[in-house]
């Protein structure tokens, strides 16, 4: 069994795989996370491999204490990834966008697809049919427009995350609900016209903390999939094994 884990700016998100079958999630901050390992490791005694992608501040040594027990696999840009990066700073781009990239392609062979991860940050990822990883866009998440609105205004109250009745607000609530939840709607909708100026057809998976609440106020068919990063963590590994 393989315990993926991803660590993102806010949170950390662990998952045990038996094979490509997803068995168990969890989530946590990074104070918790030796004992949630622990735990976890505790729980499902079959697991024989840890893989990790960290874009948040954990380290390939903040897991050395496991590697005496079971198979670390802490990912990089330098493992294998079934695409070619065409990235003109490879070497800066975020490993959960290489991640979610390889899942992409293992997962949709053969077509164009654009993989949008709504999260901390939101990034757009396209990967073409010929496997050319493109680029993409990275823009500030919902719960981070909230937080800007409040900490840089002397005004604004600091609201959590809700779809306003009408887009014209009303208050200064529905006004921020409409700027920040219409407005992250209005953007994908608006970057995914944008691609269908230059791609015919592409297949769209969208992914994140933020996912279900966007997925049925979006335009577009889109495959939604909260554990789409970690289904391709394990995916990464697996490829990395062959
Ligand atoms: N319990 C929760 N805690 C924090 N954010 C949550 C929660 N539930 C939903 N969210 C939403 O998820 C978004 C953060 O997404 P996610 O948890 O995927 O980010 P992350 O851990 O920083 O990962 P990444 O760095 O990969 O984006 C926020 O915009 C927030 O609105
Ligand atoms: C954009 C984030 C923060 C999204 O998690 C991460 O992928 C990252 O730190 N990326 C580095 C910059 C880049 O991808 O070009
Ligand atoms: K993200």
């Amino acid at each position: 069994m393989v315990l993926a884990i991803d660590i993102g700016n806010t949170r950390i998100k662990a998952a045990v795989f038996k094979e490509s079958t997803l068995i168990d999630v969890l989530f946590f901050d990074q104070k918790e996370l030796i004992s949630k390992i622990d735990f976890i490791l505790d729980k499902f005694e079959k697991i024989t491999t840890m893989v990790i992608a960290s874009v948040g501040n954990l380290k390939k040594t903040d897991f050395l204490k496991y590697s005496s027990k079971i198979t670390v696999f802490y990912i990089t840009n330098k493992d294998k990834f079934p695409f070619t990066n065409l990235y003109s700073t490879p070497e800066t781009l975020g490993i959960d966008r290489m991640v979610l990239a390889c899942g992409a392609v293992l997962q949709f062979p053969n077509q164009n697809r654009l993989v949008i991860d709504a999260g901390t940050c939101i990034t757009y990822d396209f990967i073409d049919s010929n496997n050319n990883y493109l680029g993409g866009a990275i823009s500030a998440g919902i719960k981070l427009r909230y937080e800007a609105l409040h900490q840089y205004t002397a005004k604004l109250p600091l609201l959590s995350r809700e779809y306003p009745e009408n887009f014209i607000g009303n208050s200064t609530h529905d006004s921020i609900h409409s700027g920040v939840a219409q407005g992250v709607i209005h953007e994908i909708d608006g970057f995914i016209a944008q691609y269908k100026e230059q791609y015919a057809k592409f297949i769209i998976i969208l992914t994140g903390g933020d996912a279900e609440f966007l997925a049925e106020r979006l335009k577009n068919t889109i495959f939604a999939n909260s554990n789409f990063l970690l289904e391709s963590l394990n995916q990464t590994f697996q490829y990395n094994q062959k």
